[in-house]
């Protein structure tokens, strides 16, 4: 049991990221089923990532965020420190950076729906700067699901409860397909 934010978590219980198949071309196939598999997911639960070296989750990505998002009631929430990896003006994170961490979050989202989507909008409001090695809370939650457009919402705040960002981003839904020429490139470079 760790605490991150105002919660408990149970590590254990995380879905372990090396069960998923990766290999021989079960990229695809395995994230699907994964994903789809993952609606009932308990409330506390630390989400697996997206792909190990994922710019915003992955754990072996070394210039990634390494972000740990936790399934809500609601949503998913994540608390996270920028450092000089993300930095902009001296001491402040890079726009982008922030804007990394709504994206990112945003699709582990899609664990409280089980769809495969991708962001096909953005939109980020900075309503004060994110201070390099202060502690910020993400929350992110689906607001609306019509057809196959999503629609999500996301609020940052720092350790005060001070509102610092919100996102607002329309997902769709698509196929496995959609990731296969990406899944297929990075197998022949591996090989
Ligand atoms: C293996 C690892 C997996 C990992 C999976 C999870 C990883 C998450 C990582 C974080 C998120 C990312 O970085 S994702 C990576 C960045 N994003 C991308 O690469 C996406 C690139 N864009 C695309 O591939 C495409 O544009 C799509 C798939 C998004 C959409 O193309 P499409 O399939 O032709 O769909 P399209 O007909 O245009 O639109 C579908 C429906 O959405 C509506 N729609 C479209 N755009 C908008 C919009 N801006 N605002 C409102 N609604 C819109 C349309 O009206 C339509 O509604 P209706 O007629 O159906 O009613």
């Amino acid at each position: 049991m760790a605490t991150l934010g105002d919660h408990d978590y149970d590590y254990a219980s995380v879905v372990r990221h090396e069960e998923l198949d990766y290999r021989d071309g079960g990229l695809i196939a395995g994230w699907a089923a994964h994903l789809a598999g993952q609606v009932t997911v308990e409330v506390g639960q630390v989400l697996p990532p997206h792909s190990p070296h994922c710019a915003g989750c992955g754990p072996d990505n070394s210039a990634g965020l390494h972000l740990r998002a936790v399934r809500t009631a609601s949503g998913v929430e994540a608390v996270h420190s920028f450092d000089e990896a993300q930095v902009g003006a001296p001491g402040i994170a890079h726009g982008g950076a922030v804007a990394l961490a709504f994206d990112d979050l945003f699709g582990f989202s899609l664990y409280t729906v089980g769809a495969l989507a991708v962001t096909r909008s953005l939109t980020v409001e900075y309503h004060a700067p994110f201070l390099l090695h202060h502690p910020y809370t993400f929350r992110v939650q689906v607001t609306n699901r019509t057809g196959r457009r999503l629609l999500l919402h996301a609020e940052a705040s720092d350790a005060t409860g001070k509102k610092t960002g919100s996102a607002d981003a329309t997902f769709v839904v698509v196929d496995p397909g959609h990731f296969a020429a990406g899944a297929e490139q990075e197998q022949s470079q591996g090989q």
